[in-house]
């Protein structure tokens, strides 16, 4: 599909890796990019978000580059959606509805696909009852009931009762994942989750590490439900290695849930290995944000390794070879690998094997108390 991508820049200082970002993402979701138009504002305008003259442009342009779609890089309100799509005579697909798309493509697991639909159903009514509010508001003029306002009311009401069940269906599976880990958690087996910034290659080194054949793709989202496989680690002995859903910023608040049930797993580790992307010239703030995150759900107690991934590639410059770092207390607390390469893989299993011990340590001064 042909997507013209419109980015507005509102200013802020990250404005081109926000771009960049959503680029990316309209490729994950398999659009052919044929043409960028960037727009200045100091803030969006009520009607189409960006300007009139820029909106002749964006038209021009898409005409001549025969785009099939418009991909807009902010979230749209239904207005600005519909007042767009009748500018280019072309559907419209604002940021929140891109991610959503990408989610629904991505979904594997039963409970994972549950959780977009949920997403999906709620941006859905979102939008629903702005649009009926707005249809309300001018109800006060003159014919304004017809069938298309009660059509509304029972989607309306169509979409709360679905929205019911799958939240009943969601609670239930979460329910029986607790037992199920309850059980696991019964043997002397360490629990290591892999987080990351998505695309820092998380994939890519559970397999190097699992030598199984999960998704990896370079494309966000590759991940969207947590995979898990037991691996022997010298040192170590039995290891449930786990993938996890790769963070992005500005998620759509609607995804945040599903997001965030998706990886309430590694609150439940022993140990979180943090992928970065080494060669990404964000990676500082990728890394902030995930700590972020991992606040935010109760994770933040857990110890965690940072594995700085693609030492291979050119973003990172000369002098990255694998390497452990220790911290103050000793403790390995950066591993430097190429999970593609598999180069450097030892000095994480390593780091594993010695959070094994200290963790047994723990324990063991626990149960001693
Ligand atoms: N150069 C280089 N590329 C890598 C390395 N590890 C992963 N990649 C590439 O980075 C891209 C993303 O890798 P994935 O393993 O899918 O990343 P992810 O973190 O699981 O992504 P999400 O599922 O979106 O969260 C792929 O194109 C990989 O081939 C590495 O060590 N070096």
């Amino acid at each position: 599909m042909k997507a013209l991508i419109i980015s507005v820049d509102l200013g802020s200082p990250d404005f081109q890796a926000h771009a960049d970002e959503f680029a990316m993402l309209a490729r994950g979701a398999g659009a052919e990019i044929v043409g960028t138009v960037v727009a200045r504002r100091a803030r969006p305008d009520a009607a189409h978000f960006i300007g009139s003259g820029k909106l002749e442009e964006a038209v021009l342009l898409a005409g001549q580059a025969h785009a099939d779609i418009i991909l807009f890089d902010q979230p749209l309100t239904p207005a600005q959606q519909r007042n767009l799509e009748r500018g280019f005579n072309l559907r419209v697909v604002d940021r929140v509805a891109l991610i959503l798309d990408i989610f629904a493509l991505r979904a594997k697991s039963h409970e994972g696909k549950m959780q977009v639909e949920l997403a999906q159903l709620q941006h859905l009514s979102t939008r629903l009852t702005r649009l009926w509010t707005h249809l309300e508001r001018q109800r006060g003029g003159i014919g304004m009931r017809g069938p298309g306002e009660s059509q509304l009311e029972m989607d309306r009401r169509m979409i709360g009762a679905k929205v019911r069940v799958l939240r009943e269906r969601l609670a239930k599976v979460q329910r029986q994942r607790g037992t199920q880990r309850r059980a696991r958690s019964r043997g002397n087996t360490l629990s290591v989750s892999l987080v990351g910034y998505t695309n820092a290659g998380k994939s890519t080194l559970f397999n190097a590490l699992t030598r199984a054949g999960a998704y990896a793709a370079d494309q966000l989202f590759a991940t969207l439900d947590t995979t898990t496989r037991r691996v022997w680690i010298e040192g170590a002995g039995q290891v449930v290695v786990s993938d996890t859903v790769g963070f992005i910023r500005d998620l759509p608040p609607t995804l945040i849930a599903a997001f965030r049930a998706t990886l309430e797993e590694t609150v439940h580790a022993d140990l979180l290995l943090h992928v970065v992307d080494a060669a990404s010239p964000q990676r500082d703030e990728q890394i902030a944000e995930v700590d972020k995150v991992l606040a935010d759900i109760g994770a933040a107690d857990i110890p965690r390794i940072l594995v700085y991934n693609k030492i291979d590639a050119a973003g990172c410059g000369a002098g990255y070879e694998p390497r452990v770092e220790r911290n103050e207390h000793g403790t390995i607390a950066r591993v430097f690998l190429s999970a593609l390469e598999r180069r450097g893989l030892d000095g994480l299993r390593a780091a594993v094997a010695e959070a094994h011990q200290i963790a047994g340590n723990n324990a063991f001064h626990v149960e001693n108390l």
